[in-house]
């Protein structure tokens, strides 16, 4: 009621959630401003922290020697020899240096140096969410050096590639932690792939050995795994037993191993000295999603996860004794991201052994006192539509998070209201910025769907289509594809498929006033007229629609909002027949069943004229059972496009 004559068009969305005094004074931002030294922030601050928030954040990449250096020690980043200093820089930014001359091993950082009582792991199996299982971080890092003085036993050097593939648990995050530990790099597979895609990651990383599992529960049904691994020519494999009590559930190859005889050959208890190693030393290869194409394989260092960590800190403000929550898979960045950002921050991981989309795993959000729980969209509708977290009280959340692809306000403010109005903070980046540059902050009013603050230590510009270069702080609303300002510390500077330089540099614009290109990103953004953001997708997902550009989320969005039937909406541009402008095509998922065609494309022609543009005409309205997506679950729109382009030939 408060907001009932707000003027969005001056002001931006309603605020649905605005912290309280006392919580600011809380966050870790705010302590840290307490003690921060740098010489402009000592003259420039007013005391308040929401205030003085923007000039941090610009501090945080303008000097970054002044910045970095107490939040390494905040982090506990524990070197064994330290960096002459923060950044070395270069003209070309694949050449610049984060911590030039350090030596150190991050897994250490994440193990070694916090409390060794304190919980590091909770988990529990979807038959019983309830039961939290847990691990104090000294034990797994007992667990944890055992396996990596298997790996040495084994016959592997550091430097070598030894892949995962199977589903979050225990095993997965001690093998994690054990192969970075013993200096080589761990090939993230998500469990979810086919043997083709399998191969192909073990192909490029040149991996040699897996850790995987012998198959996936999921309620009562059972997935093969290994069978997949085999298929996949996958070189020798430890396999993990999906119920140890059950022992393996498959034959293996001659060579492979059980995880128990495996870790047999080195002492429980003996002691592994981690391998010390170069800051720009690989400890993990990532690959990409593939929305916009193949997927990239993109090296992580041991720099690479200070960005998860600091992520975590300044922006869900992750404490130490927190929960965190996040379903997601070591295969894609949201897993190595949740382990830093967790345990660099004190916190514990909390992992659930089967569907996120049930009640069960809201019985465990609520059992194990998660304070942040990270999701995807595509979750928070299901948990919307079917009702199932309805009565749970996950009393102990401090915020949401949310990644991995543009989300629908209506749904975000549901979720918010579920949990007693927490905040979600939205973060976007990528696999290869190795966390985000654009993200929400418990420091400021948040608003469903949006993003409030470039990360600590990130700048960026908008690109309009009219030209020029709009910078966070320019205070202008304004479209425009985002392009970050290197250098960013954790962001790429190679990749094993593909030119680095060529994918992210050519033909870019300089930053204004440098020699230094611009990295592209590829996502395109509006910024409202109260500084924050919206996603807008990616910039392949645009459209021109009678001579006006427009991004797929928009049109979407505005259906989502305006046709109470439909579920999810994906809207695609496709050529007119015989050229002439693109056309608007709009696969839409019903709610319950399937409406008259003609009915739901006059809805959805109203809400976008009434929304977005009188001048957006809908084509074609296709129902379809559920939206194209990739096995990470973002919505492939190109593929729609493929099958539009082919609907309107036939
Ligand atoms: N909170 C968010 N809101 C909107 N979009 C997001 C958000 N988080 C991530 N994304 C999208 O996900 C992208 C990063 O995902 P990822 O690194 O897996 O690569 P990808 O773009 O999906 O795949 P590829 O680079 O192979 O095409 C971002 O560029 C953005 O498009």
């Amino acid at each position: 009621m408060v907001f009932h004559d707000w003027d969005a068009d001056a002001k931006g969305p309603v605020p649905a959630w605005i912290p309280t005094a006392e919580g600011v004074r809380d966050t870790n931002l705010a302590a840290f401003m307490n003690g921060f030294q740098a010489e402009e922030w000592q003259r420039a601050k007013t005391g308040d922290p929401q205030a003085d928030l923007d000039l941090l954040q610009r501090i945080s990449h303008s000097d970054p020697e002044a910045f970095w250096r107490p939040v390494l020690d905040h982090l506990r980043i524990h070197f064994h020899h330290k960096p002459s200093r923060i950044l070395q820089s270069a003209s070309n930014p694949d050449d610049v240096r984060w911590l030039p001359g350090a030596q150190l091993n991050i897994a250490e950082s994440a193990l070694c140096v916090r409390d060794q009582d304190a919980p590091a792991l909770l988990w529990a199996q979807e038959e019983a969410p309830d039961q939290i299982c847990a691990l104090t971080l000294g034990e797994l890092r007992l667990r944890t050096q055992r396996f990596a003085a298997a790996l040495r036993l084994a016959g592997h050097t550091p430097g070598q590639a030894i892949a995962i593939d199977m589903p979050m648990t225990v095993e997965a995050v001690v093998a994690y932690f054990g192969i970075v530990l013993a200096g080589c790099a761990a090939v993230s597979i998500a469990d979810s792939f086919a043997p083709a895609e399998i191969a192909m990651r073990l192909r490029i990383s040149n991996a040699a050995a897996i850790v995987t599992q012998d198959v996936i529960g999921r309620g009562d049904k059972l997935h093969p795994l290994y069978t997949r691994v085999v298929e996949a020519e996958a070189p020798r494999a430890v396999v993990v037993p999906a119920n140890a009590s059950a022992g393996l559930q498959v034959s293996l190859r001659r060579g492979d191993v059980s995880w128990e005889d495996f870790l047999k050959a080195a002492p429980p208890h003996g002691s592994f000295q981690a391998h010390v190693a170069d800051a720009s030393d690989v400890t993990n290869i990532l690959f990409s999603s593939g929305t916009t194409g193949e997927p990239k394989a993109i090296p992580w260092t041991h720099v690479t996860p200070i960005r998860c960590g600091v992520d975590g800190w300044a922006h869900q403000d992750v404490r130490r004794g927190d929960v965190v929550a996040w379903p997601t898979n070591l295969g894609w960045m949201m897993g190595p991201w949740l382990l830093y950002a967790a345990l660099l921050n004190g916190a514990a991981v909390a992992l659930f052994q089967g569907s996120p989309l049930g009640r069960a795993f809201g019985i465990f959000v609520e059992r194990a006192q998660v304070n942040v729980l990270g999701l995807v969209p595509s979750i928070a509708k299901a948990w919307r539509a079917s009702g199932c977290m309805k009565g749970l009280r996950w009393t102990a959340l401090r915020c949401y998070s949310s990644t991995g692809e543009a989300s629908a306000p209506e749904d975000y403010h549901w979720l918010m209201a579920r949990a007693g109005y927490k905040p979600i903070i939205e973060i976007c980046g990528g696999t290869e910025i190795g966390g985000g540059f654009l993200a929400g902050s418990m420091l400021q009013p948040q608003c469903p769907s949006t993003f409030s603050t470039p990360t600590m230590g990130s700048n960026f510009v908008l690109l309009p289509a009219a030209g020029g270069q709009s910078m966070h702080g320019d205070w202008t609303a304004v479209v425009g594809e985002l392009a970050v300002v290197p250098p960013l510390l954790g962001s790429s500077q190679r990749l094993l498929n593909r030119d680095h330089h060529s994918v992210y540099y050519k033909d870019m614009e300089v930053v204004a006033g440098t020699s230094t290109p611009l990295r592209r990103h590829g996502d395109e953004f509006e910024r409202l007229p109260n500084g924050y953001y919206r996603a807008l997708g990616r910039c392949d997902d645009t459209m021109n629609l009678g001579g006006i550009k427009v991004s797929s989320v928009e049109l979407e969005r505005a259906c989502m909002e305006g046709v109470p039937s439909i579920m999810e909406a994906a809207a695609v541009g496709v050529p007119a027949p015989g050229g002439g402008p693109e056309q608007l095509v709009l696969f839409l998922v019903p709610k319950g069943k399937r409406e008259d065609v003609a009915t739901v494309k006059h809805q959805c022609q109203a809400a976008i004229w009434s929304k977005l543009n009188p001048l957006f005409k809908v084509e074609r309205v296709l129902w379809r059972d559920s939206l194209p997506r990739t096995a990470s679950n973002k919505v492939m729109r190109r593929v729609l496009r493929d099958e539009s382009r082919s609907h309107s030939r036939l």
